[in-house]
């Protein structure tokens, strides 16, 4: 008999996600259906997003073979029926106060500060880059966590010395662009690009460093159909441009509306669904039919 979500403590809500605390040593941490779009968390769920997500977090866990923060397979009995599939068994750490973002193209907010001064967190980089523009090899680009709402501020590595010291800076930086490198292999291997990803660590109570949060998600990370690459073409997000397509072009809304978007129609949450679906069984290679915990 699987426990009740109500059994177990929140101890942290996010966006699309929640942390329960399950005991002393052992967190729940759950990936709801709820999708964000221009900074907005969107009024209509797409059905199964966070059984995808949890299931690539589980296979790329398995894949990069690095120690991490999973203490339990995805059935574990600790974990209620009502998230079953979309929830993990975690240790509980002393997290890394750092965002270890890896970047193997250059757009977004890294393409900003590389346009106002020709560098992303303190690393220069070639005259000439647009969007899109390949960096080889990945640059390490720190942020600092922001509050709940507000956008991570990218910070230089002797930002991150001064908050940790040297050794574990050091760590944190050829860590994050290994599993980068790693995760970007498995996935060009199958027509995917990753564009770029953010990963958490944390250490354990005998000082180990431990990979946690998610990793290599859709929501941590930014996906290309590798087909479609071209530098200096605005990229299309793997799993988000559909949603962002609609709401741009078709549903009435803008981003400079003030207002929050409208719901998503029916037909814009099923091609959603099933490109997340697409995105993991390219990925993983496995079906997602496979996957515990379907329609309840
Ligand atoms: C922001 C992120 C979060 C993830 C998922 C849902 C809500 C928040 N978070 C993760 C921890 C955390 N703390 C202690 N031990 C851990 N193993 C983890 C993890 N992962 C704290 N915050």
């Amino acid at each position: 008999m699987r426990p009740e979500l109500s059994e177990y403590t929140p101890i942290y809500s996010g966006k699309v996600r929640e942390l329960y605390e399950v005991d002393e040593q052992h967190l729940l941490l759950v990936a709801s259906d709820r999708t964000s779009a221009y900074d907005y968390i969107l009024d209509t769920p797409i059905p199964d997003k966070g059984r995808v997500l949890t299931a690539m977090s589980v296979f790329f866990f398995d894949a990069l073979g690095v120690p991490n923060h999973l203490a339990g397979p995805v059935d574990d009995p600790r974990i209620p029926e009502s998230v079953l599939g979309r929830a993990l068994i975690t240790r509980r750490l002393d997290m890394v106060p750092v965002e270890c973002v890896a970047r193997g193209y250059l757009t977004g907010s890294g393409l900003k500060e590389y346009r106002a001064n020709g560098q992303v967190c303190g690393v220069p980089l070639p005259e000439g880059l647009v969007d899109g523009s390949r960096i080889d090899p990945p640059i390490f680009t720190p942020a600092t966590k922001a509050a709940v709402g507000d956008h991570d501020e990218n910070v230089s590595f002797e930002r991150v010395v001064e908050e940790v010291g040297l050794e574990l800076a050091t760590r944190l930086r050829e860590l994050t662009l290994a599993v980068y490198s790693s995760g970007a292999d498995i996935a060009r291997e199958r027509g995917i690009t990753l564009a770029d990803t953010k990963f958490e660590f944390g250490r354990t109570p005998d000082g180990e460093l431990l990979l946690a949060d998610e990793v290599l998600t859709p929501d941590s990370s930014r996906y290309w159909d590798g087909a479609l690459y071209e530098p200096g073409v605005a990229l299309p997000s793997f799993d988000k441009q559909i949603v962002r397509d609609w709401l741009t072009k078709e549903s009435g809304w803008s981003t400079d509306a003030g207002t929050p978007p409208p719901p998503l129609p029916a037909d814009v949450v099923e091609r959603t669904r099933a490109r997340y679906i697409e995105a993991y069984e390219r990925i993983s290679g496995l079906s997602f039919a496979d996957w515990p915990g379907g329609a309840q």
